[in-house]
């Protein structure tokens, strides 16, 4: 892994106060509905536990586990599948729960393997929503932030495995290429 530091970006407080404000939305907008909140891990598993804490309604909560090959810090949209739904979702409404949407390539997949299961809805909600970098048009129905770019980390978010556990969101800072080399 290349010398790096971490820089903060969004502080506990703010990620705390924005995801009970999303908590409250989803609530006002599935009232009634029978809600199946779908996380991705690893990374979804701290915001969708924080998430469904300041919900007031009731939901069901299962896993699928998708990760994407390459480095650590590029996506390169080969996706694969190693632990999926456990429920039903025929006829019912989901909200995927997501750390970050990036290039959208992870949450392209994911929504053609939900369709084929005959949903009722399907939407997306996101921690981060970071919009430079898309490769195909993906909305995100609830997002937390909208940042540019950067490679972030924290709140469920690693570097190479590292980081999830951080309790605000940090950017990795890498330091400046030594000349004639590369920073990677
Ligand atoms: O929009 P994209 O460019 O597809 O990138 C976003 C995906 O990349 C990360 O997953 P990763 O494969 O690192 O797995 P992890 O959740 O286990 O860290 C992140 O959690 C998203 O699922
Ligand atoms: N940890 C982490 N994973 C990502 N996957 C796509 N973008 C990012 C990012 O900024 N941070
Ligand atoms: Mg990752």
């Amino acid at each position: 892994m290349n010398a790096h530091r971490l820089v903060l970006k969004i502080s506990k407080d703010e990620i705390q106060n924005r995801v009970r404000a999303l908590a409250a939305q989803i609530a006002s907008d599935y009232q009634g509905k029978d809600l199946v909140m779908v996380g991705v891990l690893k990374g979804a598993f701290i915001f969708l536990a924080d998430l469904i804490r300041s919900l007031d309604m009731p939901v069901e909560v299962d896993f699928i586990r998708i990760a994407s090959y390459g480095t650590s810090t590029e996506s390169s949209g080969g996706i694969t599948l190693s632990k999926d739904l456990e429920c039903s979702i025929d006829g019912r409404d989901v909200l995927v729960v997501e750390d970050i949407v990036d290039t959208g390539l992870t949450m392209r997949w994911l929504m053609g393997h939900l369709q084929r299961r005959n949903p009722r809805t399907v939407k997306i909600c996101a921690l981060i929503d970071k919009y430079e970098r898309r490769a195909v048009e993906m909305p995100v129905h609830y997002a937390g932030f909208r940042i540019p770019s950067g490679f972030v980390v924290g709140y469920g978010l690693d570097f190479a495995e590292k980081y999830r556990g951080l309790q605000g969101i940090y950017e990795v800072a890498f330091d400046a290429m030594v000349e004639g080399s590369h920073a990677g």
